[in-house]
């Protein structure tokens, strides 16, 4: 299934009409370059195009009043000066005779982007749209935005599709306030935003906008609010909170459909947001979304200013859904004080709603509101904002072949996967290594030597970019590993992250110098670690407590891997790895995020049932769903978090409290 992507001009066919210093930034220009973008990359054609619609009345009242929807049909026919007074009872908004009319298109592009994906005819999609919406109120428009076209999307799809759970993720770096209104008291709506707050000194300045909004009634712990105290955050920021804040409360929320208010505002270079993360995050927001819901996501564009940034992360947004790996993340760090104490608050006062937060500390004792006073932001202008440039998003090569599979005879080489040969050709270099190293002289039958060597050539074939990833379902996945692994860390400039799951003996001394990083999930009891390269995470009955190993991959393994920066990632299901299938697939679907989805996974013969479903996930499918998720097993959460915190010092980003931050 693919990709949609929703655009029409005529939503281009509004803009500013008068002088107002807060709204002369968002001008039609947005959608052409963000459109124009994916043309010119290819993008556009590799997706499903759908039409946009006009929303109904019906489908605009899921959210608004009658006399809001009344009057906002007026203004077609007002004067200047009527439209002008119109909008001075409304925030930061203007109005245009065409505007209403877009409003309607940008509002029913969402719903047929919820339709395509509700219905099947496509896995996730893209709207490109304007007016956006995030702000826009029962009864009030605000921001730029007349309808709230992701509430009313979200409105739409339990309505029409009897969905259950939706999730709205908003990265837009304004607070959809609009949202947070319509679903405050609604359980079935988990409506998260990260916004640019400075303690209420950013528009919409609004108390209501702090952490401490958890949503009302019944609908309590279903508000997020994330806020950015400073500017200038950064990739490991972002990353910080999906790992350790909205990732393990959506796992257990378990949507059935995820709307993104995608703002690009958030991105380096936007005069509004004036954050420093680089446009190629988004594609590891996206693809950290996309195995929620079985990769049900719908992405609605909502705000961005800088045009470059903007196209930029819409590409790479767009590039994401249609499956291709994320580009490696550059030098990440760990987050940085401000942010910390945000996901610090955050995490403490939702502890009470989510399970996966039960341990999280509670509310810091010093007093987070204090004001730092130390640079007063307000020196801080238009002069003094230096013109922020960054390099062009790496160029996201798609391989050739996407996953190519080593298999024995006689199984069958899933579709859309490419069948490694088993060489016949020996290089005679290899051969002696191997026979020195791993065969033992007793069994150099030719069938080991030859599959070892093929390994090595798929290894080869994925540093040369000719492969994206592989699988090899072996005799012996201990013998593998030590074929592959000391090869692939032989090469200079990589660095190999390997997964082992299960409880075999892992068969590798991991060296100091930082070549190889082992982490091993099993439900062996922790011993001390033998070197800082090699974790053992402990999870007891195995990986049958699905919540309690999701919770080791969202916030321990994943920031770990991002740390790290593999240049390869070798995933081996040992032989007793008593996993779940689903939770396989979705440790493999997010590990893709790592090395440009260089993964070879080794996989144990007899497992020949799993080799189908992991080549889809290697191909960019989404994983399963896990479904609603039980609190965490105790003992595992213990286990976990004493290991954290022994790594933390080493590993930034798995700090998640001020006390963390040191
Ligand atoms: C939902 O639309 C996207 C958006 O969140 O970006 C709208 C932002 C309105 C920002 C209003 N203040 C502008 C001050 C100009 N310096
Ligand atoms: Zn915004």
């Amino acid at each position: 299934m693919g990709t949609a992507l929703i655009y029409d001009e005529e939503m281009t066919r509004y803009k500013l009409l008068w002088v107002d210093p807060s709204c002369k930034i968002e001008v039609p220009e947005r959608l052409i370059v963000s459109y124009e973008a994916l043309v010119k990359s290819g993008l556009a054609d590799r997706c499903v195009s759908v039409p946009v619609r006009e929303a109904t009345d019906a489908d605009i009242l899921l959210v608004h009043s009658e006399e809001y929807l009344q009057a906002v049909k007026t203004t077609p026919f007002m004067t200047l000066e009527e439209m002008q007074d119109f909008c001075a009872q409304y925030g930061d908004v203007y109005f245009h005779p065409n505007i209403y009319h877009c409003a309607t298109l940008a509002a029913g592009a969402a719903l047929q982007l919820v339709d395509s994906v509700m219905t099947g005819k496509v896995r996730n999609g893209m709207a490109l749209v304007r007016p956006p919406g995030h702000h826009s109120m029962h009864n009030a428009a605000s921001g730029f935005c007349i309808f709230n076209n992701v509430a009313i999307a979200a409105q739409y799809a339990k309505q029409k599709y009897g969905v259950k759970r939706v999730l709205i993720v908003d990265w837009d770096i304004h607070h959809g306030q609009g949202v947070q209104y319509c679903f405050e008291d609604d359980p079935s709506v988990l409506y998260f935003s990260w916004h640019r707050y400075e303690h209420q000194k950013f528009w919409p300045k609004l108390r209501e906008s702090d952490f401490d909004s958890v949503g009302k009634e019944k609908g309590a712990g279903f508000n997020i609010n994330l806020p950015w105290n400073k500017v200038d955050m950064q990739n490991s920021d972002y990353l910080s909170i999906f790992h350790h804040l909205l990732l393990p409360i959506a796992y257990e929320f378990c949507p059935d459909l995820v709307l993104v208010c995608a703002g690009f505002d958030s991105a380096i270079g936007d005069p509004e947001g004036e954050m420093c993360a680089t446009p190629d995050i988004f594609a590891h927001l996206t693809h950290l979304l996309m195995n929620l819901a079985g990769g049900k996501l719908c992405a609605v564009l909502e705000g961005g200013y800088n045009l470059t940034s903007l196209a930029q992360s819409v590409c790479q947004t767009v590039q994401t859904l249609l499956g291709d790996p994320p580009p490696r993340p550059a030098n990440l760090d760990g987050p940085c004080q401000s942010t910390v104490e945000s996901l610090h608050c955050v995490r403490s006062t939702h502890r009470q709603y989510w399970s996966c937060l039960k341990h999280a500390a509670d509310l810091p004792t010093f007093d987070v509101s204090t004001k730092d006073l130390s640079l007063d932001e307000s020196l801080n202008s238009e002069e003094s904002k230096e013109e922020h440039v960054w390099p062009e998003p790496p160029k996201r090569l798609t391989p050739a072949i996407r996953a190519a599979l080593l298999l024995p005879d006689g199984i069958t080489c899933p579709d859309g996967c490419y069948r490694q040969s088993v060489s016949e050709c020996l290089d005679p270099l290899i051969v002696t290594k191997l026979k020195e190293n791993i065969l033992t002289d007793s069994e150099d039958d030719s069938n080991a030597l030859s599959t070892l060597s093929s390994l090595i050539d798929l290894v080869e074939k994925m540093e040369k970019d000719e492969v994206c990833s592989g699988l090899a379902l072996v005799h012996d996945v201990s013998k593998a590993m030590k074929c592959v692994v000391p090869h692939a860390a032989s090469a200079l400039k990589n660095r190999v992250l390997v997964i082992c799951v299960g409880d075999g003996k892992v068969p590798i001394h991991v060296s100091e110098d930082g070549k190889v990083l082992m982490v091993q999930l099993s439900n062996k009891e922790s011993q001390e670690p033998e070197s800082r390269y090699f974790i053992p995470v402990c999870l007891k009955k195995g990986c049958s407590d699905v919540s309690g190993f999701i919770q080791a991959i969202l916030s321990l393994l994943l920031p770990l891997g991002y740390e790290y920066d593999p240049s390869l990632v070798v995933l081996v299901q040992m032989s007793d790895s008593g996993l779940c299938e689903s939770m396989w697939l979705q440790l493999t679907s997010l590990l893709r995020g790592l090395a440009q989805g260089h993964m070879l996974v080794l996989m144990q013969k007899g497992n020949e049932a799993c080799v189908s479903p992991t080549a889809s996930s290697l191909l960019g499918d989404p994983a399963p769903s896990l479904g609603p998720l039980v609190a965490p097993l105790p003992e595992n959460v213990e286990s976990v978090e004493m290991l954290r915190h022994r790594l933390k010092a080493d590993w930034k980003l798995l700090q998640t409290t001020a006390q963390d931050i040191g």
